[in-house]
């Protein structure tokens, strides 16, 4: 695409610079719905949250996303939990978080990582809970006694078990495989176990209403914590690939305000850059140099050149180059100019 004609695409219409007082409405919508599904993440407090909360703001539905989303809320329906498998980027949280809205019962969110262990999902002994008990075993006279009661805080995923919640485990692969025995049993005999507890209770009975949706990097998938084939094997698995391009410009276009000219020419760009480079353009890489275009726009007349594009472009990949030396960045600098 590197023909003369390109070199200086005009953008006609409204200036690439958004009104930005008109986003303060979403970005504020969006804010509440990232507390909301933070809300589970202190110590103590409940992980479920209302699924109105999560609905991705602002989130398309062209016919590719409805379809995919309606595979996994069908799964859902057929009582099978969903595995979300692809590239960084594609669009799986998001997807994801709409059809656990879709389904009108609590939410609880979770996100895999190293630290995430069996007590990590269960719940833990949190401490002594003190209290003094007065024992008036004589008429006047009084023994007080104090009392140390262990007090157990269950964690999210013994919270969605037993509230019926759908629970969306976000870069599942992420976690140590050993964290995951005490899904087997919730998936295969419908019961809980929490290892931890000591006393009554230790087991939880599933509610009918559970479900769980999972997602995973396709590359951390293939390697780095290979998780049981056990557990795998009790997952309906929904491979899921980079979204059509015009899927990719109306996404793009719920986020920045630009003109339509520009959201095709960035689109496209990613697009062309996604097959050129090894690194992986995800979707997002276009969001983010279109909401760079809004700042960086060539002025009033709002043209915006392969040499603005280009270095948008290179700012945006180059968190995802080894070493990140100047030799690397002079490298994809290239490599993008040149697909440009
Ligand atoms: N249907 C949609 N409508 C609006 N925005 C979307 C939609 N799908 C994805 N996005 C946006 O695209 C970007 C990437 O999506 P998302 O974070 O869901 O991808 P992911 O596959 O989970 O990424 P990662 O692997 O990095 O976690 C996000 O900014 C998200 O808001």
């Amino acid at each position: 695409m590197a023909d003369d004609a390109s070199r200086k695409r005009k953008v006609r219409g409204r200036k690439i610079r958004s009104d930005r007082s008109q986003k303060a409405g979403r970005r504020a919508k969006k804010e509440l719905a990232r507390k909301a599904s933070n809300a589970g993440k202190k110590n103590g407090d409940s992980p479920l949250t209302d699924p109105a909360d999560v609905t991705p703001d602002p989130f398309v539905e062209t016919d590719a996303v409805t379809a995919l989303r309606g595979r996994i809320t069908g799964w859902l329906e057929a009582d099978q939990p969903v595995h979300l498998i692809g590239p960084t980027g594609c669009g799986k949280t998001a997807l994801a978080l709409s059809a656990a809205a879709k389904r009108g019962r609590p939410v609880v969110w979770l996100n895999g990582d190293e630290a995430v262990d069996t007590a990590a999902l269960v719940g833990d002994h949190a401490g002594g809970e003190r209290y003094k008990e007065d024992d008036r075993f004589v008429s006047g006279v009084s023994k007080q006694t104090e009392i140390i009661r262990e007090r157990w805080v269950d964690n999210p995923l013994s919270v969605a078990v037993r509230e019926g919640a759908t629970l969306v485990y976000n870069e599942f692969s992420r976690s140590d495989p050993a964290a995951h025995n005490v899904l087997l049993s919730v998936f295969e005999e419908g019961v809980l176990e929490r290892p931890g507890k000591r006393g009554e209770n230790r087991s939880i009975d599933v509610h009918p209403e559970f479900r769980a949706i999972l997602t995973s990097n396709d590359v951390e998938y293939a390697g780095v914590h290979e998780q049981q084939d056990a557990l795998l094997d009790r997952f309906v698995g929904v491979h899921v690939d980079y979204y059509d391009g015009e899927t990719e410009r109306e996404i793009v276009r719920s986020h920045v305000d630009l003109p339509e000219e520009a959201i095709e020419v960035v689109v496209e760009t990613m697009r062309t850059l996604r097959d050129d480079l090894e690194i992986v353009v995800g979707t997002r890489a276009a969001i983010t140099a279109a909401k760079g275009l809004t700042i960086f726009d060539s002025g009033e007349n709002g043209t915006l050149d392969d040499e603005l594009l280009t270095e948008v472009f290179v700012d945006v990949l180059a968190p995802k180059i080894a070493g990140q030396g100047p030799d690397d960045v002079r490298q994809l600098q290239t490599q993008i100019a040149e697909s440009i």
